[in-house]
């Protein structure tokens, strides 16, 4: 069976700037392993909801609870990739950080954090589904934008 994972990409827009470079994605850098950034995720326990994973890494990882969390309908990306020869299933959801001047608290599990621009965001990502997610994130971003003028 493949490892299930959960997590949100979580974005902030910063007020003193323009739309749609206001837009910033978070990013965690982890402290073991090759050091990759990824959103915060995680395993689903068993019997676990899915969203309720997604939620639960957000706020171990992150320090990030559902209360700072605006999480957008419309928008859900499944990657598939392998880790050490087992396929892995992430789900990403796409959540608004409601204050974006909330701080970010990390665990153990992660040594650096950044807010970035999608562009920056896709460097740091280095993986071509990841990168794929973000931009389509950002699309979906401008799309409502657009709806909105
Ligand atoms: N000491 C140590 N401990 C580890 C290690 N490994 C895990 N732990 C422990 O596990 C706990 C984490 O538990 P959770 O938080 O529940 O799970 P996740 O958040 O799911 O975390 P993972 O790190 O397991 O999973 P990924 O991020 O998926 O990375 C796995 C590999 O996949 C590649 N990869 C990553 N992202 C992408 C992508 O987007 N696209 C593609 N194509 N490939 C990608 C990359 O090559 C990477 O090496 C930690 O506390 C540690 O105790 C390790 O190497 N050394």
């Amino acid at each position: 069976m493949a490892l299930r994972a959960c997590g949100f990409i979580v974005f902030r827009r910063l007020a003193v700037v323009p739309p749609p470079d206001n837009i910033e994605y978070l990013l965690l850098q982890t402290s073991y392993g090759e050091h990759h950034w990824t959103p915060p995720k995680g395993h689903v326990d068993p019997g676990e909801e899915d969203l309720i994973t997604a939620l639960r890494e957000t706020k171990e990882e992150a320090g990030l609870g559902a209360e700072q969390l605006q999480v957008l309908d419309g928008f859900v990306q499944e990657l598939r990739y392998e880790v050490r020869g087992r396929p892995k299933e992430v789900l990403y959801w796409l959540a608004e950080l409601r204050d974006p001047g909330t701080a970010v608290t990390l665990s153990d599990e992660h040594q650096d954090y950044r807010w970035a621009r999608v562009e920056e965001a896709c460097t740091l990502a280095q993986y071509k589904d990841l990168q794929d997610t973000l931009r389509a994130a950002h699309r979906h971003l401008e799309a409502d934008l657009d709806k909105q003028q």
